[in-house]
């Protein structure tokens, strides 16, 4: 297999530092068209749909998405802005303020960038600019507080695959998790507290993760755990008892069992039981997207108030809160760590010599 041609380097070209934020990915139109395109790239990731290959692609290609990409086309009308797609917009408004924040913070050459799992931006034509840019040290963001095989881990496939052809690899840390970091933690609390301060305080706080399948579970994926790890922290950092928050899973594809309980038959019992209000965040996505904005803001408050419940508040994701940019900043902070992103005087005097020397060397060599 050739390498990717690498892009010219002239001796002491200052190497700089990247991270990329990498998100799930969402569609670029909420077209039929486009929904299918992006639904076939992210269902036939075997990290996401553990069935035997040849079986998984002719129910992906018979039933799924003749079926489903009009349908979830449909739903992606429902919450597209006129800058794109929820997800899209966020994750892009995270990574310039987090570029800012960093060299606020007095970090040197940092770039910051977005980066899609499915669909565009790409990782590989991402990874690619960066090589263009002489970024030899790169720390990958996953938009995933909790880790599981399902997301995380298929970031990094797409991360070894793209560097398997690659001569001249950067420096990599990828992020494993940040389920239990405080700065996460502490920009939900501060989402949840400023939300009851302005519109009041529901009776049960629902905290509604994303999905998977239980077996996914049994069969060793730590992301229920992280899950039910980040929730316990949030609700002791908000001062809540057991009985004042319950964690759910929403989103199920497919026939098989997941993770329970699910959100809406929940919310549904809570509503029978009398539970008049309820306020709902959803801690395992950094961005609004369609399954917070459409499944849980549209279909679940439906759920709730068709089983009679009176009030339901849907409490926005972390997106731009400056807790949460400020949170990013510390989480990659602790990845830089011993990376030249905040130079002594003695660095960059070392670096302006290396610029020199190396365009002597340069000279000498004709380049
Ligand atoms: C937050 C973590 C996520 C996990 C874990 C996850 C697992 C997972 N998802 C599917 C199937 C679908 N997910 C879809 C949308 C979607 N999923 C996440 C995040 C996680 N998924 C996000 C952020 C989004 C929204 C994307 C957007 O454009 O806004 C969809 C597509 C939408 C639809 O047609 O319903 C599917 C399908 C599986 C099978 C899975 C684990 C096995
Ligand atoms: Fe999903
Ligand atoms: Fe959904």
């Amino acid at each position: 297999m050739p390498f990717r041609k690498e892009p010219p380097f002239t001796h002491g070209t200052v190497t700089g530092n990247a991270i990329v934020l990498v998100n799930l990915g969402t569609p670029d139109e909420p077209t039929r068209k486009a929904v299918r395109r992006y639904l076939k790239q992210f269902l036939a990731d075997p990290r996401v749909v553990e069935i035997p290959a040849m079986v998984w692609w002719f129910i992906l290609h018979l039933f799924i998405l003749p079926f489903r990409s009009g349908k979830s086309a449909a739903k992606y009308r429902s919450i597209w802005t006129r800058d794109g797609s929820p997800l899209k917009v966020h994750t892009e408004k995270q990574a310039a303020l987090l570029g800012k924040m960093l060299a606020e913070r007095g970090h040197e050459g940092v770039k910051v960038v977005m980066a899609m799992r499915y669909g565009s931006p790409s990782l590989p034509e991402v990874l690619d600019q960066l090589k263009e840019e002489h970024c030899q040290r790169i720390v990958v963001l996953p938009a995933y507080p909790q880790y599981s095989g399902t997301t995380t881990a298929s970031v990094w496939d797409a991360i070894y695959a793209h560097y398997a052809r690659v001569r001249n690899i950067p420096e990599l840390r990828l992020v494993r998790h940040y389920h239990d970091h405080e700065s996460y933690i502490e920009a939900l609390r501060e989402r949840v507290e400023t939300y009851w301060d302005t519109h009041g305080r529901g009776d049960k706080l629902v905290m509604s993760f994303h999905g998977i399948p239980k077996r996914t579970l049994m069969l060793g994926d730590p992301y229920f755990c992280e899950c039910q790890k980040s929730a316990r922290l949030l609700a002791a950092s908000l001062g809540m008892g057991a009985d004042e928050y319950i964690v759910t899973f929403q989103s199920r594809f497919g026939k098989a069992e997941w993770l329970q309980p699910y959100t809406a038959p929940t919310v549904q019992e809570l509503a029978q039981q009398g539970v008049g209000r309820i306020d709902v965040i959803c801690p395992g996505f950094t961005s609004d997207c369609l399954e917070t904005l459409e499944e849980i803001n549209m279909e679940v408050r439906h759920d709730f108030e068709a089983a009679g419940g009176k009030e339901f508040h849907y409490i926005p994701c972390l997106n731009d809160s400056p807790a949460w940019i400020t949170g990013l900043a510390e989480i990659a902070e602790q990845h830089l760590i011993g990376w030249p992103t905040i130079l002594t005087p003695a660095q960059r005097a070392a670096q302006k010599r290396d610029a020199q020397v190396g365009a002597q060397h340069a000279a000498q060599l004709g380049a």
